[in-house]
């Protein structure tokens, strides 16, 4: 199957890899993405020699900076931002119920929902020098895919609640001492993921599967999902806010 704003890729050693494919708009993610993303998580669930799923992003630049504002916005009501945001909060969920472990390789900076996918994965590896934030408190709104309800079962909540309330980017330092990245990596480490996830493709398929089926256990994932809708009709509400309006005005006018 081909796809237009992401790329799979499968290798024998059992890694999958999906990269979010949109450059030149720092891989924000724009509704034809989250389709694809939806797509592609459904095949891959159904492959059966799967030990590890990777999530990264093209260039050097960012990992993902979130919803594509161009792309998803329009004048939209409460109504129908819920109708735009939801199908993130599916992928997200698919990802944070993925039947293997699930990587986020952040290959640059990553911010708003591009913080959402992170934190859906199971693990983080974050590239030196870069900066993460939730920033969706400086557009007026609160995180609409579910990312801010996984942020809180991530990492400590006391750390979480300081995140989302400051919307501040925060250094690959700080995220790894809050237990957020589980590794901080090398720009090089990126060319030889194999080699980066040895540790966890040296393991069988069946042992990757039982000890995801424990972790989404402690995790509750199944009563998640409706604290996760939760977040997105609470996003959509604050959609129709004059804040959010002026914050993605400000930033499509950001050069003139
Ligand atoms: C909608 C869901 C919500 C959630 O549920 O979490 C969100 O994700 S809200 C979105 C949060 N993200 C942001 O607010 C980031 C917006 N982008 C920026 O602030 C800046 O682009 C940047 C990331 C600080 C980089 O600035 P700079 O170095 O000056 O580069 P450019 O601004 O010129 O960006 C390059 C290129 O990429 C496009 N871009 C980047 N991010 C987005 C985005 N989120 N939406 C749409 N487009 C994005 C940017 O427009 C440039 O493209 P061109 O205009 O074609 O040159």
């Amino acid at each position: 199957m081909s796809y237009e704003t992401i790329t799979y890729e499968n290798f024998p050693s059992g890694l999958a890899k999906i990269t979010l494919n949109r450059p030149d708009k720092m891989n924000a993610v724009s509704k034809q993405m989250t389709a694809e993303l939806s797509e592609v998580l459904k095949q891959a669930r159904d492959e059966e020699e799967l030990k590890c799923l990777v999530i990264t992003g093209s260039g050097d630049r960012a990992f993902c900076t979130g919803g594509d504002l161009q792309d998803l916005h329009g004048d939209l009501n409460a109504g129908e931002a819920f109708q735009v945001l939801y199908p993130m909060k599916e992928v997200l969920y698919q990802l944070a119920s993925f039947p293997v472990p699930t990587v986020a390789v952040l290959n640059g900076q990553a911010r708003g929902g591009g913080c959402e996918i992170a934190t859906a994965c199971d693990f983080r590896f974050a590239i030196q020098n870069a900066s993460f934030g939730f920033v969706q408190g400086e557009l007026g709104i609160t995180p609409g895919w579910g990312g801010g309800a996984l942020l809180y079962e991530k990492i400590r909540p006391e750390f979480a609640f300081q995140w989302l309330v400051e919307a501040e980017m925060y250094s690959s330092e700080r995220v790894a001492e809050m237990g957020w990245a589980h590794r901080l990596i090398e720009r090089e480490e990126l060319e030889n993921l194999e080699q980066l996830l040895s540790g966890f493709l040296d393991k069988s398929i069946e042992q990757m599967k039982v000890w995801k089926r424990q972790y989404d256990k402690k995790l509750s994932m199944i009563a998640l999902s409706p604290v996760m809708d939760e977040e997105v009709r609470a996003c959509a509400k604050l959609w129709e806010s004059e804040e959010h309006k002026e914050a993605v005005n400000r930033f499509m006018n950001r050069r003139s």
